[in-house]
């Protein structure tokens, strides 16, 4: 007789090994102790054991989603039943409840903010002026976040120090390239149940979403197409031997599109009639507004769903067009979504919890601005994970470290 497990963090745990060190490091000394840490992330189960990690650190945890439809509702369940964290969000609700929430969240007046996309802290400056003068700094996770909190920065509106957390080695390098990559090709191939191998796949965006996404996908047979505004980036992917076009002439060669630019409308009026009948898009930016919905329905004169989480826009010349996840992030928010594979949220929740860590115990004395989480706990993180592989690498000796830090090189043979 096979029992089921009830504790819905119970897998994700054991793919997690960096937070698990992290919690058992911390439980007794509670260096969060007396702090309460916001977190708005995409609500299943890698959150809610980063969200039992800082837990076991000693804050109170506020915790919202960074998109609504991403919610796991066993999920919240569970984190609802401990003690010290306080859940803002629940499966289900639509975009103002969502929005609502974060509202009350903040109203509980954080020392600290770990966030998803800026959500919480453009929400607290924006609405709650009062509150995020009480708040000690910030952690943001992924790239469109970054963006806007440079806005703030250059609007000279942000009113505490920001790490950077997306732009760590640790985080970008293995997360947006190896967790984005696999787990939105993952998701186009189980909610399609069609096969990438001998199709053209558009990426559009090589940075490192799109790159790890079009990596892969020539790894599993797909001929890729890229399309991009940055020459570097475009002649990057040359050089790793795709082929760069523009979206106009890319959009009629396409099996599937993937979006992966952080910025809006990247397909749009202009590239629909381009479109082959049945063609497969869908978005793994952080934000609905990649693909333009609203071109699509401008065009369609009907709209259907042909199979659970797909969108099909039937374009008056008879053309099918198919959205996956409602455009929203494919990895994410499909029906099939689990996210990306645990082992590389552990990495990029463990620079969360370094972020909060850092700033709420060390006090490193920052003005209010976006910051480089220092490179020592990036480096510590990569540590942790290699051990928890059981994997050594050499370290320098000492003549080498001396060679470093030559300019003569007098032992040189020329
Ligand atoms: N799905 C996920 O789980 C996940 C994970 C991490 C990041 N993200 C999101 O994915 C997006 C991309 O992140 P990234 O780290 O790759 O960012 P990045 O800045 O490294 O790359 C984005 C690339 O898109 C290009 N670009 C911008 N506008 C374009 C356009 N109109 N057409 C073609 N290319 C264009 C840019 O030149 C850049 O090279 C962001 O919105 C980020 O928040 C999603």
């Amino acid at each position: 007789m096979v029992s089921n497990d009830t504790d819905p963090l119970a897998w994700t745990r054991d793919y997690t090994p960096i937070l698990q060190s992290l919690a058992a490091e911390y439980s007794e000394s509670k260096p969060l102790e007396g702090d309460t840490v916001a977190l708005a992330s995409h609500l299943e189960t890698k959150t809610g054991v980063l969200v039992e990690t800082l837990r076991a650190a000693g804050a109170r945890v506020l915790v919202t989603g960074s998109e609504p439809f991403s919610t796991k509702e066993a999920v919240v369940e569970a984190l609802q039943e401990l003690d010290g964290i306080e859940t803002f969000i629940e499966a289900g609700m639509s975009d103002e409840e969502w929005e609502a929430g974060q509202h009350d969240l903040l109203e509980e007046e954080p020392d600290f903010i770990l966030d998803d996309g800026c959500e919480l802290i453009a929400k607290v400056h924006a609405d709650h002026p009062d509150i995020a003068e009480g708040v000690i700094g910030g952690g943001e996770q992924t790239t469109a976040g970054i963006t806007r909190v440079e806005a703030m920065e250059e609007q000279d509106v942000l009113q505490f120090p920001v790490y950077g957390v997306n732009d760590t080695p640790m985080k970008h390098y293995f997360d947006n390239v190896h967790g984005t990559g696999e787990s939105s090709l993952a998701n186009v191939m189980t909610t399609t149940n069609t096969m990438l191998s001998g199709k053209t796949v558009v990426v559009a965006g090589y940075g490192y979403c799109g790159r790890g996404i079009a990596r892969k996908a020539r790894g599993m047979g797909a001929w890729t197409i890229v399309t991009e505004v940055d020459p570097r980036k475009a002649l990057e992917a040359v050089m790793d031997g795709h082929r760069v076009m523009t979206m106009g002439e890319a959009a009629s060669l396409a099996d599937y599109v993937i979006t992966s630019t952080g910025n809006r409308e990247v397909v749009r009026k202009e590239h629909l009639d381009q479109l082959q009948d049945g063609v497969i898009l869908a978005n793994a930016g952080h934000f609905d507004v990649e693909l333009s919905l609203e071109d699509l329905k401008a065009e369609s004169n009907d709209v259907t769903q042909p199979k659970e989480g797909i969108t099909r826009y039937h374009l008056s010349d008879g053309r099918r067009v198919n959205v996956l996840a409602r455009g929203r992030l494919v990895n994410l928010t499909g029906p099939h979504s689990q996210g990306h594979p645990a082992e590389v949220m552990d990495t990029t929740f463990a620079m969360m919890f370094a972020a909060a860590h850092d700033m709420l115990t060390q006090d490193p004395d920052l003005t209010p601005g976006l910051y480089a989480i220092p490179d020592h706990l990036d480096r510590e993180v990569a540590s942790r994970k290699l051990e928890t592989l059981g994997i050594a690498i050499d370290s320098l000796t000492e003549n080498q470290r001396e060679y470093y830090e030559e300019w003569e090189h007098p032992d040189s043979s020329f």
